[in-house]
């Protein structure tokens, strides 16, 4: 242990990433503390794996810094052993099989639990002795899994990699995590469009839009920052006056109108009194109402 443990483990500052003159990510500031699953969440092309790719030293910025565990991750074998990376499309030596993936994960990551490794082969029904090029995505994508769970690594990426992995497969994935986790703290990074899956996982929430972050916020505070309004227009509309109005909604004389912000418990009595609904807005929700297409006014919506 070095002095720089005591530190957040990843520490980002203007991160800025261009191809051409695409900026993928703009002026980015990122902090992940030890021991919390952070959910980095966007659409396509958003910039996450351009973003994960610099905190693990793969990729190097156009501009800021970025240090893990104190230190710029690429340059350091040390903080590069303390990482692992697991990605949607991992790439393997051709003549490998799942059986020599498993064999080699150990000489990089320090902490490979092989027991735990044996265990997901056989939960996930991984075909060891079957050439990887042969796998089908599912199986490919349990081969990554296992990788960055056995790896027990204090920094993990997961980009997407569960996609592959049907249903039950995902559900193990998420179980087997999280109980991990509670066993063997260690910080967890999961990129995904599968918000609604993983908002119970995930403690920490960053939102990429367009190389820029949008929300980086407690997943707690940030399940409670909006709120859906239903009922009568007219009555809705006055209700949501001088809010932060994130989404627009309605059909004939109803309107749904989503916004942000903190609503009073005198503010939920009145709306009650005005016959009016309001319900929560899940993760994925405010995901899709902050970061889709632009919000229509009022005329737009009943025209
Ligand atoms: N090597 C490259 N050359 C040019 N553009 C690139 C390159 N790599 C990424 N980009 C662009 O940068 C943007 C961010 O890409 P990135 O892969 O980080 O997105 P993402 O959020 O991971 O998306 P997805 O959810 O679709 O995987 C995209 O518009 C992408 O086309």
């Amino acid at each position: 242990m070095s002095t720089h443990d005591t530190g957040p483990v990843v520490r980002a500052r203007g991160l800025t990433k261009t191809y051409g003159s695409f900026t993928a990510l703009d002026a980015v500031d990122l902090t992940f503390e030890a021991n919390r699953i952070y959910g980095l969440l966007g659409r396509n092309g958003a910039g996450k794996t351009t973003a994960m790719q610099l905190l693990t030293g793969q990729i190097f910025p156009d501009g800021g810094t970025v240090e893990v565990f104190g230190r710029t991750p690429a340059e350091h074998a040390d903080v590069l052993s303390r990482i692992c990376f697991i990605a949607e499309s991992q790439k393997y030596p051709d003549q490998f099989r799942p059986s020599h993936v498993f064999a080699s994960a150990p000489w990089f990551f320090p902490n490979w639990d092989e027991a735990l490794a044996a265990e997901l082969i056989a939960e996930f029904r991984v075909p060891l002795g079957r050439p990887i090029k042969k796998l089908s995505r599912g199986q490919l994508s349990a081969v990554g899994v296992i990788v960055g769970l056995a790896s027990r690594a204090p920094l993990t990426f997961f980009d997407e990699p569960y996609l592959g992995l049907d249903a039950v497969a995902r559900a193990t994935f998420y179980d087997r995590l999280l109980a991990d986790v509670a066993e063997h703290p260690r910080t967890i990074v999961l990129s995904t469009h599968l918000i609604d899956e993983v908002s119970n996982l995930i403690e920490h929430v960053v939102l990429v839009d367009r190389g820029r972050i949008l929300i980086d916020a407690d997943a707690e505070e940030v399940r409670g920052s909006a709120t859906t309004v239903v009922g009568t227009r007219g009555t809705v509309e006055a209700f949501v006056t001088g809010r932060d109005v994130i989404g627009r909604d309605g059909i004939g004389g109803l309107a749904s109108v989503t916004f942000t912000g903190p609503l009073h418990p005198t503010e939920r009595r009145e709306a009650r009194e005005l016959g009016l609904e309001l319900a929560p807005v899940s993760l994925q929700q405010l995901v899709v109402h902050l970061t889709g297409t632009e919000i229509p006014t009022e005329k737009e919506v009943v025209s």
